[in-house]
């Protein structure tokens, strides 16, 4: 029996039900397949449980819907599950559960995509025929673990982070976490905590920031442009953090909003692991060369048993072994060979949800199909603004009064608030720097400051409120005090 829809949409992670969500609110017929028997399963079977969201709740909504107003900042596991699951009811979403799709093609006689899925309850084929076809199936579908020389020797045991729940087993243990991603840092972090011999593979340079940076850094962005964003975050992380490389972390040349906007990859999210690290609580250890039984022996030589592995080591996207005629926009490894905002959609009503690499926050501009062109009029606004900001630092030239007041004309009172909220913000962060320069006669700090191009944001700001070396405005003793101000953006 073939069953007929308008839109098919395959995975209910969140991309799906938000997809399928905004679907029915317009009335149009969508069927969701799963291949797990319940929505979400990478968040309710496959997530450590100490997992927090490590964006702030505004940037981790999904269309329609904001969290409740008493709900936390940063999100709890449970709490977005729970979250999802009242998505879920209150838009009418129902997945077609144990459906594992075993392809999807367009038939081009009939104008339509045909998919082959596998009822995996009664192992049986079905056919599904729709006029859209929704790829929901994730970057993070399945879990990657790399082929290294003698691994099947290893005694003890092997896991994937997706399977590692808590630390509770691994108490006395000596456990090696291999990738430094959000996953294994945290992961490392637990184990640690749980009286494991934790040691950690690190074999790329990482930014390590706080979320309260993180939240910063989005914020920021709306306003003016990345390179700016990176020199402020960059600063407060490297204040915050101090140099790291005696611990075996390299910073990445280029920033880390640069870096997730151009290759997807996130900055690690410090949830105390630095601290441990510090400490020597954690091992930092570079790749591994070999495992020969017990022992695994690393690139700098060294060789040490280990009790258990946890490869933190990402995921695939699965698009490829089920997707044909998607018309080259797939690459090798199933994710859109077009950056965002273009990424989303492909010929023949072929859409993908999902893929942006933006987290959650990329899941739901998708679902709102938000591009470039369909900007509201608040962003337009703002673009024209960051534009200018932009020249005037390639320009190499401070931004006139006139000018600043020119582009805060019109704005929308959302928008007005908001640089409101960073005329505040920004003497504040200026005067930090200001303030740990003159305490802080060191070098290396002084270098991080003059990087920092700080000065040009107070073109959001009038230039007579804005004395580096006058009154003082704030008292500012320590960066956590700072930091605790972002609280109040
Ligand atoms: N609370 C939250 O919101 C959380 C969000 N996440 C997000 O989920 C997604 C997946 O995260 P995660 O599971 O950490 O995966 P990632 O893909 O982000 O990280 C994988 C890590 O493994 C390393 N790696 C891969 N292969 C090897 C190897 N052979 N030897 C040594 N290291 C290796 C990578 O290093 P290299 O760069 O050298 O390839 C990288 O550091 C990310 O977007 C992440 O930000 C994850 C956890 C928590
Ligand atoms: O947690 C992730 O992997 C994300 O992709 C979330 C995210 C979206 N934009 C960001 C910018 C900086 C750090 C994390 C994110």
């Amino acid at each position: 029996m073939q069953k007929e829809t308008v839109v098919l949409i395959v995975g209910a992670g969140p991309a799906g039900l938000a997809i399928s969500a905004c679907l029915n609110l317009q009335n149009v017929p969508n069927i969701v397949l799963e291949k797990e028997d319940l929505c979400a399963s990478l968040w309710k079977k496959r997530s450590y449980d100490r997992l927090k969201l490590h964006l702030a709740k505004q940037f981790c909504e999904l269309p329609h819907m904001p969290f409740p107003q008493n709900a936390p900042t940063f999100v709890s596991k449970t709490g977005f599950i729970q979250y999802l699951d009242n998505y879920v009811s209150h838009f009418n979403v129902n997945p077609v559960y144990h459906r594992t799709v075993e392809s999807a093609s367009f038939d081009k006689r009939g104008g339509k995509w045909l998919v082959i899925v596998r009822n995996t309850l009664f192992n049986m084929i079905e056919k599904y025929e729709g006029t859209f076809l929704v790829v929901a199936t994730g970057e993070n579908s399945e879990g990657y673990i790399p082929n290294i020389p003698g691994l099947g020797s290893f005694c003890g045991e092997v896991m994937h982070s997706s399977h590692y729940e808590n630390g509770k087993t691994f108490d006395g243990k000596n456990v090696l976490v291999v990738g430094c991603g959000n996953s294994g840092m945290e992961i490392a972090y637990d184990l640690s905590n749980s009286g494991a011999q934790t040691s950690i593979v690190v074999r790329s340079p990482v930014h390590v920031l706080t979320k309260r940076m993180v939240q910063l850094g989005m914020v920021l962005l709306k306003f003016v442009t990345c390179e700016l964003v990176d020199n402020i975050i960059l600063t407060l992380s490297k204040l915050n953090y101090g140099n790291l490389s005696d611990y075996g972390l390299q910073r990445p040349k280029q920033g880390p909003f640069y870096l997730k906007n151009t290759t997807g990859r996130s900055p690690v999210i410090d949830v105390g692991t630095m601290e441990k690290i510090k400490a020597q609580k954690i091992k930092v250890l570079p790749s591994i060369r070999k495992v020969n039984g017990d022992y695994i022996q690393f690139a700098n030589g060294e060789t040490k048993s280990f009790d258990a592995i946890v490869f933190a080591t990402g995921y695939k996207s699965t698009v490829r072994k089920w997707l044909k005629d998607d018309g080259g926009l797939f690459n090798e490894e199933g994710m859109p060979k077009k950056r965002v905002p273009n990424h989303w959609k492909g010929e023949n009503g072929l859409y993908y949800a999902g893929f942006s690499r933006g987290g959650l926050y990329g899941i739901s501009n998708d679902a709102k199909g938000r591009k470039e062109a369909e900007l509201d009029n608040a962003d337009l606004e703002l673009s024209s603004k960051r534009k200018a900001v932009e020249e005037s630092i390639n320009e190499n030239n401070f931004i006139t009064e006139a000018i600043a007041r020119e582009m805060s004309r019109g704005l929308t009172s959302g928008c007005e608030q908001d640089i409101q909220k960073l005329e505040n913000y920004l003497p504040l962060l200026e005067n930090l720097v200001h303030h740990v320069n003159l305490v802080n006669n060191n070098h290396r700090i002084t270098c991080w400051i003059s990087d920092l191009k700080i000065r040009w944001s107070s073109t959001l700001t009038s230039s007579s409120i804005f004395h580096l070396h006058g009154p003082k405005f704030y008292q500012i003793n320590d960066l956590h005090f700072e930091l605790g101000m972002i609280l109040v953006i």
